[in-house]
């Protein structure tokens, strides 16, 4: 806690801005960040106790600033559980963005469809998540709880805010996106290794829609801190599943879909930031 204090009390003493909603921008979809207006943005590295981004893609900036009017703080380059970092280093932005006085947090990521209703391109509204990592002990809130936060043992059955998927939906609908944004249960997984067949399977027989590898730790820890909580995946390619597959996946082709699709992406958040309330 004093950790995130810490690090709050230095932030609000170098920008007058007091964000309600953070926004987590996944593998190169760093574009939203630039959109904010009146930009005040700090390296992770200048700020105390922040980790470092490593992973290409991820830029690592703190940037406040306003959408649609409205004060916000986006990160651009998250950490990742493959980068080696603890759980609680990988979430302690967004301890760090309740005591800033956040109250709504936007997640978005990459993820691989395991789905055949996906196709590469899609937009999927993250309706509830499987935490694999978390089911085998890798859970951001293990050791001992801290109450200033939340409770000890945390429900998650509405993780995922039914208000604000609701609205993600209705602007789809109105913006003629519907086509490609569809609702699904998003799968974390460790990485830093994509699925072999038998994995893919195996995640799909579970339930899991969509694949990859954060969010789900970060989604996890707003809740605690009772942040409402609404995720978003660009879908960057469909799993392997058949084992006689010429296809292949690699974080290159990750990257190229998230371009191609990231201002479709910043349109769909702009206008979802400007109809919170
Ligand atoms: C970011 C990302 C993209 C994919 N695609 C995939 O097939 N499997 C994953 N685990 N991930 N993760």
């Amino acid at each position: 806690f004093d950790h995130c204090r810490e690090t709050v009390d230095w932030l609000l003493g170098h920008t007058k801005q007091r964000p309600r909603i953070a926004i987590v921008c996944g593998s190169g979809l760093g574009l939203l960040a630039d959109s904010l207006k009146n930009q005040e943005s700090f390296q992770y590295t200048d700020i105390p106790n922040f980790p470092h981004s490593t992973v290409p893609g991820h830029e690592g900036r703190l940037v406040f600033g306003e959408l649609q009017g409205k004060p916000c703080v986006c990160m651009k380059g998250r950490f990742h559980l493959y980068e080696g970092y603890p759980l609680w280093k990988v979430t302690f932005p967004i301890r760090v963005f309740k005591l800033l006085g956040v109250e709504i947090l936007l997640v978005t990521n990459a993820a691989g469809a395991l789905a055949d209703l996906y196709h590469v391109g899609d937009l999927m509204v993250i309706r509830d998540h499987i935490n694999f990592p978390g089911l085998v002990g890798q859970n951001p809130l293990l050791g001992p709880n801290e109450e200033r936060f939340g409770p000890r043992f945390l429900a998650l059955s509405d993780a995922y805010d039914g208000k604000i998927r609701t609205l993600a939906m209705e602007i789809a609908r109105q913006f003629g996106y519907d086509s490609f944004v569809k609702e699904g249960v998003y799968c974390m997984v460790s990485g830093p290794t994509f699925e072999s067949i038998a994995e893919a399977r195996l995640l799909h027989l579970l339930g899991a829609d969509a694949v990859g590898m954060s969010t789900a730790a970060e989604v996890v820890v707003a809740r605690h801190c009772g942040l409402r909580v609404f995720g978003l995946s660009l879908i960057t390619n469909k799993v392997i599943k058949e084992y006689d597959s010429q296809e292949s996946i690699d974080h290159l082709k990750v990257l190229e879909v998230s371009q191609s699709r990231a201002s479709l992406l910043q349109t769909f958040l702009t206008e979802l930031v400007g109809r919170l309330e």
